[in-house]
């Protein structure tokens, strides 16, 4: 199972490379690593299981964490709405947005850093994404709010941008421009 020992930390090159494409149909290998991303999130979102493997929560994960400079991502979590979303996911992709953007006014953390950084992170509101999902369907998903900020978090850790990077230096808390938080 994964662990904390299995995540990088920051200032590991893996975390600010741009991963590569998975081979599809997807290989064993890949599968059960995404599957086992998933089930990462699950425990780490279980009171007891957290506690005793002391986990750190996480409502998303992306393979350059666990040092596998792969296309892939895992989610698991409910948005604003109660909606749920619980899948892993091979080549995603961001294939149109709103010029409309978003922020969580709680701002955002990250598994591999491991200390507060504060400050509104602007992302776009509402994406389309298109990825390979665990099952082997192309689906595509129309996203917004909450769940379009969480897939953003885990795109750019497959493109090497962490959620500071996006932070305005000058004013942390600046709103980003035409955006309203999305909590
Ligand atoms: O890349 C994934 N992680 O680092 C897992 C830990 N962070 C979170 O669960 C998290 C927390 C707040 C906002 C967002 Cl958007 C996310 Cl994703
Ligand atoms: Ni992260």
């Amino acid at each position: 199972m994964i662990t904390m020992n299995d995540i990088v930390r920051e200032g590991h090159p893996v975390l600010t490379k741009t991963a590569e494409e998975v081979q599809l149909p997807a290989n064993e290998t890949d599968r059960n690593t995404l599957m086992e991303m998933l089930q990462f999130l699950k425990n780490s979102q279980d009171e007891k299981v957290a506690e005793k493997y002391q986990l750190r929560p996480g409502v998303g994960i992306a393979a350059p964490q666990i040092g596998i400079p792969k296309r892939m991502m895992a989610v698991h979590f409910e948005d604003y709405e109660g909606k749920q979303y619980s899948d892993g996911y091979f080549n995603p992709k961001i294939i149109s947005h709103s010029v409309e953007q978003t922020y969580l006014s709680t701002g955002e953390g990250c598994l591999s850093v491991d200390r507060e950084v504060p400050g509104y992170v602007p992302r776009y509101a509402r994406i389309t994404v298109k990825a390979i999902n665990l099952n082997g369907e192309s689906i595509k998903l129309r996203l917004r709010g909450y769940a379009a900020i969480v897939f953003q978090h885990e795109i750019d850790h497959l493109n090497g941008v962490m959620f500071y990077d996006r932070i305005n230096d000058i004013n942390p808390f600046e709103a980003p421009e035409n955006a309203k938080p999305c909590d």
